[in-house]
């Protein structure tokens, strides 16, 4: 079995991508956004929010016209056009059983495409399934994020049967379970954060406030964790293994900004978007890298 560590703001520091005078929006990553739809469209204008204040070259989004308009709105610099992206984020905000089949295959293209992933709510259960259909051995590029409900509903499609208490009562266990069952980096989300990947990392994020229990702060988290795996795909294609590390980068990065935004108060989901950038600041004026 192996050993879980905690991961610290200079393991994450490492993994911010600052951009070098030669880079351009495309060589810095562009980020593909499959998340948000009519019945929720805030989840939309979160992640692709959450997604720039990380720090990406472009986003695509990819929704109905609803959310596109709202995501426009708070965003002009966003692309609404198909096109090539280094990494995805997909789910946030959709239920799978209202997509249409239209998106559904749209999502079904991304998910063959090879480009790593982050997979979140409505998806987990269609990538499980997919990655099953297709005769799913091996370990992906995605990176899955459930809370406890989510994880049970995962499990479940691959044929595992649990409960969300059974996964209350020992979530790193549960995470490892749902890691070698998808060949995938499965991030376990709660008041502790559980990163298990499939070849045997195992890290954990803690010290976000608990007023981070508030709507839409995973769709957040799901922006977040997409723009870190966009600007290192070359280092994802090379190995696998940086998927676990950018992983909790993501959920520190996403509790650092929770923290600042509160400073001791309430927050909602927009606020920790909008601290991201100070958070990054922070840890790039006191990195030791
Ligand atoms: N502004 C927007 O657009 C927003 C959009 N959002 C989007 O909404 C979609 C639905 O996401 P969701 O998580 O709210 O509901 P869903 O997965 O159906 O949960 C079903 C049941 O699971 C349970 N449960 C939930 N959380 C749990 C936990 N941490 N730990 C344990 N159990 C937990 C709970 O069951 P109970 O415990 O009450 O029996 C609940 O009733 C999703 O696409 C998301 O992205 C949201 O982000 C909000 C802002
Ligand atoms: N008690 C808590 N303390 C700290 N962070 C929490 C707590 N509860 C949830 N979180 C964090 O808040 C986020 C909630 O995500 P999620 O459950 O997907 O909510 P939503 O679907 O509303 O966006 C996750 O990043 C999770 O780690």
């Amino acid at each position: 079995m192996s050993e879980w560590t905690a991961f610290t703001d200079d393991d994450a520091a490492r993994w911010i991508s600052v951009p070098a005078p030669d880079d351009d929006k495309y060589s810095r990553g562009v980020l593909g956004a499959i998340t948000g739809s009519t019945s929720y469209p805030g989840a939309a204008v979160l992640s692709v929010q959450a997604a720039h204040r990380t720090g990406v070259g472009m986003v695509r989004y990819l929704g109905p016209r609803h959310p596109s308009e709202l995501v426009l709105a708070r965003r002009p610099e966003v692309v609404t056009a198909d096109g090539r992206v280094q990494a995805w984020v997909i789910g946030s905000g959709i239920d799978e059983q209202a997509l249409k089949p239209k998106r559904r295959a749209r999502i079904i293209r991304a998910l063959e495409s090879g480009d790593p992933a982050v997979i979140d709510a409505g998806v987990l259960g269609l990538f499980a399934e997919h990655r099953l259909t297709a005769g799913g051995g091996g370990r992906t590029k995605s990176i899955l994020t459930p809370h406890f409900s989510e994880l049970v509903a995962l499990l479940g499609r691959t044929g595992i049967d649990t409960d969300v208490d059974a996964v209350k009562q020992a979530p790193a266990d549960w995470a490892v379970r749902a890691a070698e069952a998808s060949g995938s980096v499965v991030l376990l989300k709660g008041n502790t954060t559980y990163i298990a990947d499939p070849d045997g990392a195992r890290l954990t994020v803690s010290g976000a406030p608990s007023w981070l229990a508030t709507a839409g702060s995973g769709d957040v988290l799901g922006g977040v964790l997409g723009a870190l795996v966009a600007t290192h795909r070359d280092a994802i294609d090379a190995d696998a293994g940086a998927l676990a590390p950018l992983a909790a980068t993501g959920a520190l990065l996403h509790a650092r900004a929770a923290e600042l935004a509160s400073a001791g108060g309430p927050i909602a989901a927009l606020d920790v978007a909008d601290a991201l950038g100070s958070a990054i600041k922070s840890w790039l004026n006191s990195a030791s890298h």
